[in-house]
């Protein structure tokens, strides 16, 4: 059986910005039972999967394991699937590459696709979200590689999405530049009422931003941590780091043993 399902969408883009009393019960992403097959190779294998509204999930796993295959079929860019899944119908997405269009200027990309008339005052709203607010007249080819994924991130956000997609958003930027874009996201997610699911390399990215932490091998979704730490976080307190080294022991990284790995449980 295929199911591509998809739940009512939130209020429009134009409605104020602000974390409301969402109804937090039931779940962004129901997934169960899916499969994703290329030439006979199952790269997703029975996977199940349930979000709930307003979480902060990610996704850990080697290099090919299909993160970007999951996130892209939750997308709706890929249905060519075995299996139930249920997302909401407002969902955004940022890549690894922001993917501005050159020929228009940077506001325009913001609001690309909406439906109507292209509203300035609505990009602006959310290119000063992101820290940009000056900057909506320029042409893309003018910001800098963390600009540009800012201004992707607006994008997802003018669509005001009950479901953020981002895979791996900071990877192509420099250390200092993506710890500001990761205190930036969390911001972003704080304020905004939606669920998220963040693909990333990088452990200590997940541990910092994310409710839940999940660990994706053969197909599926082999382990699963809460991070149950207060926020801000502080990546040198020792829960941080046990949870970190323990993420790492999963993915078969570092000195660590079965111990570590056991702290996750
Ligand atoms: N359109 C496609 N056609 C054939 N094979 C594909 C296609 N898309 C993905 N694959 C294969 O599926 C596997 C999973 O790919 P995917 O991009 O989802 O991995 P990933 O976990 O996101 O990897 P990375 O961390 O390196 O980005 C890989 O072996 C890849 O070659």
């Amino acid at each position: 059986m295929t199911t591509y399902a998809t739940t009512p969408a939130a209020p429009d883009p134009a409605a104020p910005l602000r974390k409301g009393p969402a109804a937090h019960d039931g779940t962004a992403v129901h997934v169960r039972g899916l499969v994703r097959a290329f030439a006979g190779r199952r790269v997703i294998d029975g996977l199940d999967l349930d979000i709930r509204p307003g979480e902060f999930v990610a996704l850990l796993g080697h290099s090919g394991c299909g993160k970007s295959t999951l996130l892209r079929i939750l997308a709706g860019l890929d249905r060519d699937i075995e299996g139930a899944v249920t997302v909401p119908r407002r969902r955004a997405v940022a890549f690894q590459a922001p993917r501005l269009l050159p020929w228009k200027r940077v506001w325009r990309n913001v609001v690309l696709g909406l439906p109507g008339r292209a509203d300035r005052v609505l990009a602006e709203r959310y290119l000063a979200e992101v820290g940009l607010g000056q900057r909506a007249s320029v042409w893309p080819k003018t910001l800098s590689g963390g600009e540009a994924q800012r201004v992707s991130l607006a994008r997802a956000l003018v669509r005001r999405p009950d479901l953020l997609l981002l895979d791996e958003p900071f990877g192509a930027l420099d250390a200092l530049t993506r710890s500001t874009a990761q205190r930036l996201v969390g911001e972003l997610w704080a304020r905004h009422d939606c669920a998220v699911l963040l693909v990333t390399h990088d452990v200590e990215e997940a541990v910092l931003l994310a409710d839940r932490v999940l660990v994706m091998r053969d197909g599926g979704i082999a382990h699963e941590a809460a991070v149950d730490l207060p926020r801000p976080r502080d990546i040198g307190a020792p829960p941080f780091v046990a949870l970190r080294t323990a993420l790492l022991a999963q993915l078969g990284v570092g000195a660590t043993g079965p111990a570590a790995a056991d702290a996750t449980a």
